[in-house]
């Protein structure tokens, strides 16, 4: 890397470098690892100290899910005021750590330098970074150029133009985790995966929860798991307000907490409110003009197979190019980026298959593949086993950890008997959905599985007897 002295103090200094991402999300920091371990000089540009190995990590999937496991935790007669906290330290501490050792797998590489501040195109493969305090890293102003630019920046949150969206008492995805004081009411706007967690979770941790969803919830997905996820839900005493749109947030008449307004719908009364009404991608005031990166309708950069954008040399990761947001599709876009950069090129993002996905509610909610509807309207002739998880008698891990609620669902093409998609809602569904994701990947067929020879009591196991009703 070569750098110019810095003699005019306003003129920022002027780094070169073989790889400059922008962004420490999951893709840019596996590739900017990758790179410098192949001799390559990288510079990493984060905005945010706090947000070092970027937001899956800090405030999304990790913090959430150990929010999620300890809010399972609580017992009748322990106060969820006091659980809260202890449960946010553990968080705390759990994601100090997880911060630390992500900031030091780059800054600990002489190849790699880091750099504390926000990045804005100023030219082809070229930023400007306006330095912002409290890391570790470089913070001065810099203008950087570098062969290869990745930009990473990930996804906000989107806060819609209701009136009262910027009451003290409405919370994001962030902020929520942080609660204060633990809200006894809260209203949840939004029915995707991020309302549904938190429902889940603030209900564990002795809140009175209300969704308000716009339409149903997982609309579109199999009529018999959305029958008993609502069940569950429901049982939980978690209020679901569907085809509900919420207008507006204001104090409360009665002086108590806040009033979220529904159009056509009684008001919710709550003492907070979590907005979970989507992520865009963040590429705002980026600078994208400058540097050639062109953005479709939704702000989100555009991008080829390879995750190249519209500008020779500057690729794309994860949440901020668009499409599903998860965090191993961001890893997955690394390599792509790798073959490209410095492979063969063949690595594209459709050789992606069967990628699954998990809703941590509690029991977690697993998906991958299709829907019988979109099988059949596919073309496809369809056979389906759907089993209800307390019935399956050879899967007796859901009873020994005392929750055994739950359906399973699995579609199977009749012709060549391999898996077009399957839904798993129970205890492990989040580890057994990755085994069917393999399966469909590797052409393992329904026998096949049914078949298999399974740990016990494992959840997996459920296969056997699940199977078995196709014939
Ligand atoms: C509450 C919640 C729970 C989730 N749970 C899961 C889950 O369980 N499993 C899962 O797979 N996915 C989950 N997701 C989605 C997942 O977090 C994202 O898909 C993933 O983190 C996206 O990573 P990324 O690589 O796109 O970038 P990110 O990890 O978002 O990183 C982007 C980084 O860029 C930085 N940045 C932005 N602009 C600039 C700039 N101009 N200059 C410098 N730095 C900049 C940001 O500060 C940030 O650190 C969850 C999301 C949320 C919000
Ligand atoms: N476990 C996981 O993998 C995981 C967890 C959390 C988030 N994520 C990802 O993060 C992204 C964002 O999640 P999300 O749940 O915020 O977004 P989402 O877009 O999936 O759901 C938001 C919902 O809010 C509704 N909505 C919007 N405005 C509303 C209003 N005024 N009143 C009522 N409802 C309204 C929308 O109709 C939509 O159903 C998703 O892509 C998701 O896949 C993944």
């Amino acid at each position: 890397m070569t750098s110019a002295p810095n003699t005019v103090s306003e003129q920022p200094r002027h780094l070169t470098a073989d790889v400059l991402v922008i962004g420490w999300g999951k893709g840019g920091k596996t590739f900017a690892g990758a790179m410098a371990g192949q001799g390559k000089t990288v510079v990493m540009v984060e905005q945010d100290a706090l947000l070092y190995g970027g937001t899956c990590i800090n405030i999304a999937c990790v913090p959430t899910k150990a929010l999620v496991h300890e809010a399972a935790r609580r017992r009748e007669g322990d106060d969820p005021r006091e659980f809260f906290t202890e449960a946010v330290q553990f968080r705390d501490t759990l994601i100090g750590k997880l911060n630390d050792v992500n900031l030091h797998m780059l800054l600990d590489q002489d190849a790699v330098t880091v750099v504390d501040g926000r990045a804005r195109f100023v030219g082809p493969r070229e930023v400007e970074v306006t330095p912002s305090a409290g890391g570790q890293g470089v913070a001065e102003h810099l203008r950087i150029s570098a062969e290869t630019v990745v930009i990473n920046t990930g996804a906000v949150p989107v806060m819609p133009p209701l009136e009262g969206i910027d009451h003290p008492r409405v919370y994001d995805s962030t902020t929520i985790q942080h609660a204060d004081p633990f809200p006894r009411r809260l209203a949840i706007i939004g029915g995707g995966p991020i309302g549904l967690e938190f429902a889940s979770m603030f209900r564990d941790f002795g809140a009175e929860v209300t969704v308000i969803a716009r339409g149903e919830i997982l609309a579109g997905d199999e009529p018999e798991v959305r029958d008993s996820v609502v069940k569950v839900l429901t049982e939980e005493g978690i209020i679901l307000r569907t085809d509900a749109s919420a207008e507006s947030i204001a104090d409360a008449e009665s002086g108590e907490g806040v009033v979220v307004r529904i159009a056509d719908q009684d008001p919710v009364q709550a003492d907070a409110v979590l907005v979970a009404t989507g992520r865009k991608p963040a590429t705002e005031d980026l600078g994208l003009d400058a540097a050639g990166v062109e953005t479709d309708e939704q702000g989100a950069v555009v991008v080829d197979e390879q995750v190249r954008t519209t500008s020779e040399g500057v690729f794309a990761l994860g949440d901020v190019h668009g499409g599903q947001q998860q965090t191993y599709l961001s890893l997955d876009d690394h390599r792509v980026v790798l073959s490209a950069v410095t492979g063969d090129g063949a690595r594209r993002v459709s050789d992606r298959v069967a990628v699954p996905a998990t809703t941590f509610i509690t029991p977690p909610l697993s998906t991958v593949g299709i829907t019988e509807a979109q099988a059949r309207e596919a073309g496809h002739s369809v056979k389906t086993a759907v089993a209800q998880v307390e019935k399956i008698k050879a899967m007796p891990r859901p009873k020994t950890l005392r929750d055994a609620r739950g359906v399973i669902k699995i579609v199977v093409d009749a012709d060549t008997d391999l898996l077009l998609g399957a839904r798993l809602f129970h205890v492990d569904s989040q580890e057994v959905i990755n085994l069917l994701a393999l399966a469909m990947r590797a052409g393992v067929t329904a026998t096949q599985l049914r078949d298999g020879i399974w740990t016990h009591p494992s959840s997996t196991e459920a296969l056997n007897e699940v199977l078995g009703q196709l014939g």
